[in-house]
């Protein structure tokens, strides 16, 4: 059931362009509270210029973003406090350790002192990395980078957690165990999550789903409903993005 209020997550009528060519043309979806959402598109298809406008890298000209009610661009502080994010890219110091990456992520969100490394021991358990905490983040392997960027996104207890294809290069081991970890943060602990992938296989029958494909919504729904006319989801997806991507030649 989801609980009541508003949305984690509401995009409306979104649009965004680099220079003449466009990302993004009039993009509308709902992450629910408490759920798993999977943003599922082709590479080129607008994911990663979605997730900069709702964590605010980008500024958005038209259209609006609202994290649990909060509009990005007019209240940012509020939206920002209730949002959780993991980039694409790697973005931990490599040269710091685990627990520096942690505290110096809880300062930027005015957590200090006990709290922060209460917390960070918190957050580092969760993912099973406390043991690693006084180690250099180079010395880690991709998989446990990610499960530590997913533990620092996870310090402040935002309500709202984004991630941009965070399992992309990891083996399958790492996918499933990130997977899991994700999984179980919105079934026992309510937290919503937006996931985008082009990986169809991290996809259950019950996830909610929205289907981005050169820069439009597609399709969204349930994961079944978005399915229904074909034998199963991968045809589906396969058949509304049978256009190719947006960046192939
Ligand atoms: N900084 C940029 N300057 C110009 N064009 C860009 C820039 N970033 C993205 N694009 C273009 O915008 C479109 C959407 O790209 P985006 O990175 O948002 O897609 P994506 O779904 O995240 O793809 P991927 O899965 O490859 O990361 C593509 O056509 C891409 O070439």
């Amino acid at each position: 059931m989801t609980p009541p209020g508003p949305p984690a997550l509401m995009v409306e009528k979104v649009s965004h362009s680099y220079g003449s060519r466009p990302a993004l043309r009039d993009v509308t979806l709902t992450v629910p509270q408490s759920r798993f959402t999977a943003l599922l598109g082709l590479n080129g298809a607008g994911k990663t210029t979605l997730f900069s406008l709702v964590t605010r890298l980008f500024h958005t000209r038209q259209g609006s973003i609202q994290v649990l009610g909060h509009p990005v661009a007019r209240e940012p502080g509020e939206a920002l406090r209730r949002l959780g994010v993991v980039f694409q890219a790697r973005t931990l110091d490599l040269d710091l350790s685990v627990m520096d990456n942690l505290l110096y992520h809880a300062a930027l969100h005015g957590i200090g002192g006990r709290e922060a490394r209460a917390r960070a021991e918190a957050v580092l358990r969760d993912v099973e990395l406390l043991v690693r905490a006084r180690d250099r983040a180079r010395l880690l392997s991709g998989g446990q980078m990610r499960r530590v960027e997913i533990a620092r996104a996870l310090l402040h207890a935002p309500r709202l957690l984004v991630l941009d294809e965070p399992t992309v290069g990891l083996d399958v081991a790492s996918r499933r165990s990130i997977l899991r970890h994700v999984r179980d943060l919105v079934q026992n602990r309510g937290v919503a999550v937006l996931w985008a992938t082009h990986l169809l296989d991290e996809i259950d029958p019950g996830d909610a789903v929205v289907v981005l494909h050169r820069g439009r919504v597609v399709a969204a729904g349930e994961a079944g409903e978005v399915a229904a006319g074909a034998t199963d989801l991968r045809e589906a997806f396969m058949r509304l993005t049978c256009d190719g991507q947006d960046d192939a030649p």
